[in-house]
């Protein structure tokens, strides 16, 4: 099918860019103190949500859905997130997502018809001696897990007669409460226990915060990912603490560190009363990453599959022959990992193809932390160039330090840097990501949220004038929600749940359903208006979402959508 996207008889192509701004985590939420975006002094924003910039620019605005079946997940109740956030942006039409599909497959055991499932057993089944571990983010977050599909692998393997197997916990407290990982650790511990009275060789061997341990993304910090090597697969007890069980490592790190969340709790490995390591992998053993989501999970995925001599990042030291397999295959180009559970969405015919089909030149731009979102979620899960002359991908290297102690981040840097590339590149399209909004939101620091909400006003009020003054178009918008709701609020009163926040509530830190902000602005943009009739698709539900993003922006390129494409936001001015 081409990829020819025919010229628009509505729509004209501005001399300069179109640029597609992301503010990761920025919702519209309620006007409460713990709404950090309503807090914070943000003139610029303000004014093009009144719908004028302060230069007196028209502003079209829309509010749209960014979360549950908006974006391919499961419930409307499931909190948006970046991977399906830049995929809808990307894509253009709703894909159903991993968490979805895990779920079916799950659900249906399909999984255990497949080779991988398979081959993992092959060493571990039927009495064989191979130990299969499960290694996970541990909660019921379902952005990049779901300890469901985990208990649903442990049931699986025990039917096909596996008895030894060991669980490898990353602590989130990122996507769920920020101290809950008793709630998901507690009763693992006692199913686990209960196993074990009827004979099954079942433990925890390791685990850790997911933020220190294991789950880094976009190679941002390598040693994340060796603290996870050196827990969860050579058991190194010289330089991982090691304790007797989960919980106790859990609670020795919350008293040793006053308020710290879980995400940050350092790794462990669980040893016996002899102090031998319960679970360092083996020749002969399986590994299964549970996590679907890929971002996060490429990283330890390359330790495992990288041939001898080709990994570079840290010494793998005495490396176990095992058999590794992901949920998915989190980068379907570069077949990371080579094995894997459940097929992936297969994104396809996204904006990114089609502009370097169109002979349009595309600029993607954004911080380490948010770099990927931009390229490889943006692309359909894929981190390569469709075309390395007409895209150009520039990366400014985030900090490695908490975010709530620099919540500025490199918005200014990403700014000057985008504005440079659009003068030298000359991009038709950009895709760019200010990461504050999101970032700092997850640290549940609410005076560094704000912070960062005045931050990114400062750097979108430089970036879209000067788009402006490029003679181009902005269109500003968001992911999902996340800082505009910075604690845990009671559903029936509306008011925060009192907690041990210097505001006194329970911190929130992760994303919402809030729905998200669509503000146009630019060249020629007087002749358009919003199309109140557009949705993503649900006819109960009478809302547009960010999927209806894509075609807006192909619109204001000067083309007609691709017709498996949903429709965009805009449309000629009445008279
Ligand atoms: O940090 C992350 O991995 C997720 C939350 O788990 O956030 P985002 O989807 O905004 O990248
Ligand atoms: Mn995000
Ligand atoms: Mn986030």
């Amino acid at each position: 099918m081409s990829f020819k996207l025919e010229p628009s008889k509505d729509f004209k192509k501005p001399p300069g860019p179109v640029c597609l701004i992301i503010m990761d985590g920025v919702g519209i939420g309620a006007e409460e103190q713990y709404n950090a975006w309503y807090c914070a002094k943000t003139p610029f924003l303000d004014s093009l949500r009144n719908g004028k910039t302060p230069k007196g620019n028209i502003v079209l605005n829309a509010v749209v859905d960014a979360s549950g079946r908006s974006v391919g997940l499961p419930e409307d109740s499931d909190m948006g997130n970046s991977e399906v956030g830049h995929n809808a942006f990307g894509a253009g039409r709703i894909y159903s997502q991993g968490a979805k599909l895990v779920n079916e497959s799950m659900d249906s055991k399909t999984f255990k018809t497949g080779e991988t499932w398979k081959w993992l057993l092959e060493n571990c089944k039927d009495g064989k001696e191979g130990t299969l571990h499960l290694l996970g983010l541990w909660s019921d977050g379902n952005v990049h897990s779901h300890v469901k599909h985990a208990y649903a692998l442990l049931d699986a393997a025990l039917e096909e007669g596996c008895k030894h197997i060991r669980f490898h916990i990353l602590l989130d407290g990122r996507d769920v409460s920020e101290t809950s990982a008793l709630d998901y650790v507690g009763p693992l511990e006692k199913h686990l226990a209960s196993l074990r009275e009827k004979g099954v060789d079942v433990h925890i061997a390791s685990g850790g915060g997911r933020m220190v341990t294991t789950m880094d993304r976009y190679e941002a910090d390598w040693r994340i990912v060796q603290r996870g090597w050196l827990s969860h697969v050579l058991a190194d007890t010289e330089t991982i603490r090691t304790f007797s069980s989960a919980s106790e490592a859990i609670q020795t790190f919350r008293k040793e560190e006053n308020g710290v969340i879980d995400q940050f709790l350092p790794p462990f490995i669980i040893v016996d009363n002899k102090g031998s390591p319960l679970g360092r992998m083996k020749d002969g053993d399986s590994v299964i990453l549970f996590n679907f989501r890929g971002d996060r999970a490429i990283e330890i995925s390359t330790c495992f599959d990288a041939p001898e001599g080709t990994f570079h990042h840290f010494d793998r030291g005495c490396m176990p022959k095992v058999r590794f397999a992901g949920m998915m295959q989190y980068d379907g180009e570069s077949k990371i990992p080579k094995h894997y559970i459940v097929s992936p969405p297969n994104i396809e015919r996204t904006l990114g193809e089609y502009l370097v089909h169109n002979n349009c030149r595309r600029l993607s731009i954004s911080e380490t932390q948010k770099f990927g979102h931009v390229t490889y979620f943006f692309n359909g899960n894929r981190a390569n160039k469709f075309n390395e002359e007409l895209e150009l991908y520039v990366e400014i290297p985030s900090s490695r330090e908490r975010e709530n102690t620099r919540p500025w981040m490199k918005a200014a840097e990403i700014t000057d840097s985008a504005l440079a590339a659009i003068d030298e590149f000359k991009p038709d399209f950009v895709v760019l990501n200010y990461a504050n909004g999101d970032m700092v939101g997850h640290t549940g620091v609410y005076h560094a949220a704000v912070i960062a909400m005045e931050a990114v006003d400062v750097s979108l009020s430089r970036l879209v004038n000067g788009i402006i003054e490029r003679n181009g178009i902005a269109i500003v918008s968001a992911d999902h929600g996340n800082c505009e709701t910075m604690a845990e609020v009671d559903k029936k009163t509306g008011k925060p749940v009192k907690g041990n926040s210097p505001e006194g509530w329970k911190a929130l830190t992760s994303h919402t359903t809030t729905p998200v902000p669509v503000m146009i602005t630019g060249y020629g943009i007087e002749k358009y208006e919003i199309d109140e009739s557009v949705t993503w698709g649900d006819a109960n539900r009478k809302k547009a979402g960010i999927v209806n993003v894509t075609a807006t922006c192909a619109n204001l390129l000067g083309f007609e959508k691709p017709k498996e494409w949903l429709p965009g936001l805009l449309k000629p001015k009445s008279l």
